[in-house]
């Protein structure tokens, strides 16, 4: 660019240069150059000049340049060419020093194209007290391995890519050190309509040892009897809130409708008060930590009881007249409906259209197979969840332990069904 508009040198075997610039910005910034070269260089040179009196065009503008070029054409007075260069020099560093200093009396700028700019490492954050923390803790763990499994005996990644979480295939300590600093509220719903009051105090209890340890916790239980709860001590950061509704007569129908009561209490409150929400059935306890390796954009738990089975044992919703309806064909796992969760935007999202196939079935007089579980199955087998949790977040007490179950987590309590539904 430019070259071509400046004279061609013929016998130039020495050179000096200097070159001032004064850009937009009043920044200066000068060059001396001294070059013993060939043609070819010398041409290399002058289009090097050239560029930086173009590129006024974009930011830059060129207001002062010098440029001496010296031939000498005796090439045996080699010590006499020598001497003057150096003189020469010096004088150009000199005089050039002195322009920069007069032209760059503010912060000094750089061309973009040859450094950062420095203003923006001499820029200092006001901190309200001095933060003495390094940068980058250094945080010392075992080296993840690229072609080594930590668990070679389970699925440890669905084939669309999330991650199917399994007790030794997360460290806790480096999921803390990521979502602790986001200052997370995590939500969790569970619901006591009539008998099942009794589960609330252990389920809490249990709770507050392992669901969510360190991180600030919004319980919702909804029940039909808030006075009869009882008060169950909480760890500083944690709080429980009793949303009163109303007791549907038949147990499924108490089931079915927690899609409606959770979208409605999101649009209400939660989604003001909560980055994550999980919706869980309160007849289990915890016995080991559920933490933020559960977090994700939308989370189903695999059912206890069904994976190790075909798809075509799933118990899905099969009469192709319910919205639930899943053929032989299909199903990537069954997913219990005694546990969901995600981003709060996600749930509402996910309640309001498990809810809405709930009141289609309804407005066509069927009912699924496992109610609002079956709704749950049909949605998740379209709009995959993007994280999934083992059995190990939902055992069933009923069940011996088989060794792929490193750590149980969470597990339903045995109840009498027909003593607890009325
Ligand atoms: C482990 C699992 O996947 N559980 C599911 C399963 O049976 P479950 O036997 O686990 O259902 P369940 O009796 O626990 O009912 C589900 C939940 O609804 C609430 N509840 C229910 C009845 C009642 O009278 N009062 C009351 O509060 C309570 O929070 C309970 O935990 O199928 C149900 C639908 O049939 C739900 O999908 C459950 O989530
Ligand atoms: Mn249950």
């Amino acid at each position: 660019m430019g070259g071509g508009k400046l004279k061609p040198c013929e016998i130039l075997p020495f050179e000096i240069f200097l070159l001032v610039h004064h850009t937009t910005k009043g920044c200066g910034l000068y060059h001396i150059g001294f070059r013993q070269g060939t043609r070819g260089s010398c041409h290399r040179v002058h289009s090097l000049f050239a560029d930086f009196l173009l590129s006024g065009e974009t930011n830059i503008r060129s207001e002062l340049w010098i440029s001496l070029i010296l031939l000498f054409s005796s090439p045996g007075n080699m010590k006499l060419q020598k001497l003057i260069l150096s003189v020469l020099a010096l004088t150009f560093s000199t005089i050039s020093f002195f322009i920069g200093v007069l032209i760059g009396k503010g912060p000094t700028h750089y061309l973009p194209y040859y450094l950062p700019c420095p203003d923006l490492f001499a820029l200092k954050l006001q901190y309200r007290e001095e933060n003495s923390h390094q940068l980058f803790p250094q945080f010392f763990y075992p080296q993840p391995k690229s072609v080594q499994q930590t668990r070679s005996d389970v699925l440890t990644v669905t084939p669309w890519l999330a991650p199917i979480v399994w007790e030794g295939t997360f460290n806790p300590e480096i999921l803390d050190s990521i979502y602790k600093p986001l200052n997370l509220t995590i939500g969790m719903t569970a619901f006591a309509v009539g008998k099942y009051i009794r589960f609330v105090s252990h389920f809490l209890e249990s709770a507050e040892q392992y669901f969510m340890v360190g991180y600030h916790v919004n319980y919702y239980i909804f029940t039909d009897n808030p006075k009869d709860i009882s008060v169950v001590r909480l760890q500083p950061g944690r709080t429980l809130h009793l949303i009163p509704i109303k007791k549907y007569a038949h147990w499924q129908e108490i089931s079915m409708r927690r899609m409606e009561a959770i979208n409605r209490y999101i649009s209400d409150t939660a989604h003001r008060d909560v980055d994550y929400l999980f919706c869980l059935d309160i007849d289990m306890l915890f016995h080991n930590p559920w933490g933020p390796e559960t977090l994700g954009e939308m989370v189903a738990v695999i059912h206890p009881g069904y994976y190790k089975v075909s798809r075509t044992a799933f118990p899905y919703e099969r009469r192709p007249a319910s919205m639930a309806y899943i053929s032989k064909e299909e199903g990537d796992f069954y997913y219990c409906g005694a546990a969901f969760g995600g981003l709060v935007k996600n749930v509402y999202e996910f309640t309001r259209a498990c809810h809405m196939t709930i009141l289609a079935d309804k407005a066509n007089g069927i009912m699924a197979a496992w109610q609002e579980e079956s709704h749950l199955n049909r949605h998740f087998l379209s709009q995959k969840p993007s994280k999934l949790l083992s059995p190990e977040y939902l055992w069933d007490d009923t069940k011996s332990k088989p060794p792929e179950l490193r750590l149980i987590r969470v597990s339903t309590l045995s109840k009498n069904y027909r003593e607890v539904r009325d």
